[in-house]
């Protein structure tokens, strides 16, 4: 719980720049007073209220809405007024100073200031609060942030699935089904004779098998879910003149990055993030390949290896019209003994031979796709490729929820702890008290998604990624 005594807050929560509306929120134990130095008067709970915000000497720093959220039925849980003003930077500056200032003013019908120790907010301070005060889990309020740095429609949907709290709803109800499962062999545990039977009696094979699979099933979509939120990087690669700048303009459908017929043309890395079915892909476009003795050009190809080395998938780019050309083999070959040596096998390397519309009719091996930068030919068989190579299961997107590698990390021990349990009841003598435990660990696992079971510091960490006023 929040502990009684801390600071209330404040900060602007809309975004920084111009806007019609602009709000600032304080968020605290009482913030009635504060509201009626403000506006005023006394506001009515959950109304909308209009009029002016007060300076000191009681002119207007702007007219607008003020509203009043009566602890404990707000976001925070505690007390929360909302300045709705005009959403200018500056106003609403002033209207956040003016707050910090009333705070601290003597309240002449109390003869206590207004709203004692009033400051900024950090980022994620109000989140932060909405979970101490149980309005959210922790996988809600990750989702929060999740939902305002969405990418793409999906995403953002998956996200919104997750603060409704999808996500949290299937985490509980494999640890209710965990829990079920340790109160009987803890009871076993302390009524040893009936052991054997009362194992055998309550299917605990069929139970945890049935755990593991719908703790699979979770994984799955928590994958797909991760693969929403974060994406994947996408390296553009191959000899210098392939075209891997306009495979990168047609991906994205403009012109970003320049296109000559001069080999070496690109040198700095243009990145553009790309997506496809809602699926967001880091593309990056990067310098030829090949030995330089200019300067810009060599450090533009150290730049590439860079990439190519933290790459989740290599597009190597082909030239069809340049395969015949003496130093074309032993180039190639160059490239992909270096790519062999510098790339985990895990990384999925897609062979493209670009420029088939000027060399119609040749054919590429099995496995590879041709393609016309230019036409926009293969452009699909490689937009699919591409999501296979992401994995992400088409028609996946409606149960998924979004998810952060925190939480696959989790699965993936309460998994692991499940298979243990699953080793000791497969054995013929199982030993109760390593089973127990193992199946206390897959529920640690579990609870720490949704922060029923956590350390602080890793509150610190996810809280403090939020943007302020949020
Ligand atoms: N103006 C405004 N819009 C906003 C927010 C906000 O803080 N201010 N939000 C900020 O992120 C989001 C909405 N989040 C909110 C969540 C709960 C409550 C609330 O009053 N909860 C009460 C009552 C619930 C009910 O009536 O069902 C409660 O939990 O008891 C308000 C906003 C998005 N839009
Ligand atoms: N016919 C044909 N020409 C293409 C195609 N793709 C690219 N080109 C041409 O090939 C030349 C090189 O294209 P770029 O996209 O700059 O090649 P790059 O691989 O980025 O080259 P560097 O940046 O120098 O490594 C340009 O003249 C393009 O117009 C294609 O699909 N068909
Ligand atoms: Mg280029």
């Amino acid at each position: 719980m929040l502990a009684p005594h801390a600071d209330p807050i404040a900060a602007i929560a809309t975004a920084s720049g111009r806007g019609a509306v602009g709000i600032v929120r304080v968020s605290g134990r009482d913030v009635r007073s504060l509201a009626r130095a403000l506006t005023g008067r006394d506001l009515a709970p959950r109304v909308a209220t209009y009029g002016p915000f007060k300076e000191a000497g009681g002119g207007p720093i702007d007219h607008g809405l003020a509203l009043h959220f009566p602890a404990p039925h707000s976001y925070t849980g505690e007390d929360v007024l909302e300045l709705q003003a005009h959403g200018g930077p500056v106003v609403l500056q002033l209207l956040l100073q003016r707050c910090l200032q009333a705070a601290a003013e003597i309240d002449p019908a109390t003869g206590a200031e207004r709203l004692p120790r009033l400051r900024l907010a950090r980022p994620g301070e109000f989140t932060e609060r909405a979970f101490l005060n149980d309005k959210l889990d922790l996988a809600q309020a990750e989702a929060v942030m999740d939902l305002i740095d969405a990418s793409t429609e999906s995403a953002a949907r998956s996200a919104s699935r997750s603060l409704a709290g999808e996500f949290s709803r299937e985490i509980h109800a494999l640890v209710d089904g965990l829990i079920q499962l340790r109160m009987l062999i803890e009871a076993t545990l302390d009524f040893p004779e009936e052991e054997v039977d009362v194992l055998s009696a309550h299917d605990v094979r069929g139970q945890l098998l049935n755990l593991q699979q719908t703790l699979a099933g979770v994984q799955a979509r928590a994958r797909q879910g991760a693969l929403l939120r974060e994406g994947i990087k996408v390296v553009i690669a191959g000899q210098p003149n392939a075209g891997k700048s306009s495979l990168l303009n047609a991906l994205a459908g403009a012109e970003l990055a320049i296109v000559t017929p001069i080999a070496g043309t690109t040198r700095d890395v243009v990145q553009q993030t790309i997506q496809i079915e809602g699926v967001p892909l880091h593309v990056l476009d990067t310098a030829g390949l090949r030995q330089s003795s200019d300067e810009v050009e060599r450090i533009g190809i150290e730049r590439a290896w860079g990439h190519i080395e933290s790459a989740d998938a290599l597009l190597l780019l082909h030239d069809l019209t340049r395969v015949a050309a003496p130093d074309y083999a032993a180039e190639d070959r160059a490239i992909r003994a270096a790519i062999a040596d510098k790339l985990p096998p895990s990384v999925p390397v897609i062979h493209l031979w670009n420029k088939h519309d000027a060399a119609p009719g040749a054919a590429v091996p099995d496995g590879d796709i041709a393609l016309s930068a230019r036409t926009g030919d293969g452009l699909d068989a490689l937009r699919q490729r591409l999501l296979q190579v992401a994995g992400w299961q088409a028609g996946a997107g409606d149960g998924v929820f979004i998810a952060r590698q925190r939480h696959l990390q989790a699965l993936a021990a309460s998994a692991s702890h499940l298979e243990a349990a699953y080793a000791q009841v497969a054995g013929a003598a199982p030993f109760l008290d390593l089973l127990a435990e193992e199946l206390r660990l897959a529920q640690n696992a579990l609870s720490a998604i949704t922060g029923d079971f956590s350390a602080d510091d890793l509150l610190g960490v996810i809280f403090a990624r939020f943007c302020i006023g949020k």
